[in-house]
């Protein structure tokens, strides 16, 4: 989401006011927003909360308006909710301030080469990332042989350390748990034929897909078996893709799935053919690329006084305000430019698009009142709450002792199967933890992380599971 306080219809008529002063602003100019995803709709939300007599335009590319519902505090800066699709006619009701304008300032890619139905026909994929998104798919994925490249030598890197990478390795294999509970996110659909959807012809493009992108998805592939059949490579990139006539020309043979003979392998006959930098050749249907996200910044790089970070996104101060006066930017758009706090960072997630897309309404609303607002807590830690192979996990500040260089400790708890817990301390002081399975550690943790109190004299009584440690710290 990025954010002006000009009203307009179109993004390139964003006039950027002068830069913050003392006096108030006009109270008529108003406030836009550009992007319906959960930045911009918790800020459209709290902007009609904080200011109901200012007009809110939300300008957003896509038919489909994301809500947050039945959001729940989990502890200080843990929370839990459920995201709902709005129309822009239930936003505009329940806000009424609030006008929705679909409008697009980019072209975007289409859905022409749908994923389902590419993997019903699949007997082989290549799975290039090593993120959330590729551990889910690897995860999800069924009845189809699966090669993993990963740069690094352990799974899941951006989420978990080698520990808890291991934790996890004989759930590539074993097929899928049971899931424990019903689904209770609404799934998103986008029709041609609803009112609110942009002309035929025109390229939507939707928001983040975010945590529920995967359910109602069909992951099957065309082998019989429903279990996992994955190969890792490890510590390797992508070196070339070949269509099947530049693979004929090298003469070379691919390789076999690991474990299958020539003979059982059934032919090579593959559309495409994946060189690994290990040297590997291997022939499949399709390579899902899942290498992260770029911001969507195209219409204001026009404007060359946006300070962009190497990342791509908008560079943001500590009140969400971009290099232009008066133009803000929360969510994935945008990249947090002040110096965090020692157990923040920034990670590209619903959680902290809601909690930016909040922060920027406080501060857009503070700013055109010249009034002073603090920095929200929840920029205080880092904390997000997910679920990767059916398992809960919750992971708090330096959870992987990202910027701790060595001089840190790690206390580890681990029942093969049910639990993975791990605190990293920094001269007795936590700093950060991972969490998986149903620990019931989160509260406890996170407020000693806040903290800060010395756990020295604790030592690893700290993971003793025979201790009520809530109890303990009470
Ligand atoms: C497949 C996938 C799975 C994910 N899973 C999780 C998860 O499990 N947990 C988690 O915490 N996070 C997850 N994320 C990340 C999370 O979805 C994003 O961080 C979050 O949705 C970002 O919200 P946002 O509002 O900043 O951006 P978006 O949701 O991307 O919304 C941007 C909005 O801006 C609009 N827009 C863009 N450009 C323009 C323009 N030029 N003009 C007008 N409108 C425009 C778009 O149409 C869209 O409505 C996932 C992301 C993906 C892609
Ligand atoms: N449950 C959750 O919370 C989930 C969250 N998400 C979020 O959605 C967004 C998109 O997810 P995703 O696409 O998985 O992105 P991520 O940023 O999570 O991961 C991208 C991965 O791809 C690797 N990579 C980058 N470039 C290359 C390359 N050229 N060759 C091989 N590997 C490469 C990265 O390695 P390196 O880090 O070394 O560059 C990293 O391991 C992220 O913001 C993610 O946080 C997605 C799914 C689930």
């Amino acid at each position: 989401m990025a954010a002006s306080r000009e009203v307009c219809e179109k993004v390139e008529d964003i006039a950027p006011l002068p830069p913050r002063s003392d006096q108030r602003r006009d109270r008529t100019a108003g406030f836009v927003i550009v992007g319906g995803g959960i930045a911009g709709v918790t800020c459209a939300e709290q902007l009609s909360a904080l200011s109901p007599d200012d007009p809110v335009t939300l300008l957003s590319a896509s038919p489909l308006i994301k809500s947050v519902t039945n959001f729940r505090q989990v502890g200080r800066a843990l929370e839990e909710f459920d995201v709902e699709e709005k129309t822009t006619g239930a936003l505009q009701k329940a806000c009424p301030n609030v006008r929705v304008v679909h409008t697009q300032v980019r072209a975007a890619d289409t859905d022409k080469h749908h994923f389902q139905q590419k993997m019903a026909n699949a007997r082989r994929v290549v799975i290039v990332g090593n993120g959330g998104i590729a551990l889910e798919l690897v995860y999800e994925i069924e009845g189809c042989e699966v090669i993993w490249a990963i740069k690094d030598d352990s799974i899941g890197n951006t989420f978990f350390d080698r520990g808890a990478a291991e934790f996890f390795l004989p759930h590539l294999t074993a097929g899928k748990c049971e899931e424990n509970k019903p689904l209770k996110r609404l799934k998103y659909t986008v029709t041609e034929s609803s009112s609110d959807s942009p002309k035929k012809g025109d390229t939507a493009m939707g928001g983040a897909l975010g945590p529920d992108w995967k359910d109602g998805w069909r992951m099957k592939g065309k082998h019989d078996q429903a279990a996992h059949r994955v190969q890792v490579e490890y510590q390797c990139e992508v070196q070339e893709v070949l269509t099947r006539e530049e693979f004929t020309r090298t003469g070379q043979t691919a390789e076999c799935f690991p474990g299958t003979s020539r003979a059982e392998e059934q032919n090579d006959d593959w559309p495409v053919y994946v060189l690994l930098t290990n040297k590997r050749l291997y022939g499949c249907d399709f390579v899902v690329s899942a290498t992260g996200v770029v911001p969507s910044t195209g219409p204001f790089l026009h404007n060359d006084q946006f300070s962009v970070a190497p990342d791509g996104g908008l560079r943001v101060d500590d009140h969400m305000h971009t290099s232009v006066p008066d133009v803000y930017a929360a969510g994935d758009v945008c990249t947090a430019s002040w110096e965090p706090a020692p157990q923040w960072f920034q990670m590209r997630l619903w959680s902290q698009a809601r909690q930016m897309g909040s922060y920027a309404a406080k501060c857009m609303v503070a700013d055109r009142d010249g009034e002073d607002i603090d920095m929200d807590f929840c920029f205080e830690l880092f904390a997000h709450v997910t679920k990767f192979f059916n398992y809960k996990i919750v992971l708090l500040g330096r959870y992987n002792a990202q910027g701790l260089g060595k001089d840190y400790e790690l206390l580890l708890r681990c029942t093969k199967g049910l639990e993975y817990v791990k605190v990293v301390l920094q001269a007795g002081r936590m700093q950060g933890a991972v969490l998986i399975g149903d620990t019931d550690l989160e509260e406890t943790f996170e407020n000693l992380i806040v903290n800060g109190m010395d756990l020295s004299p604790y030592g690893e009584d700290l993971l003793d599971p025979n201790i009520d440690i809530e109890d303990y710290f009470d």
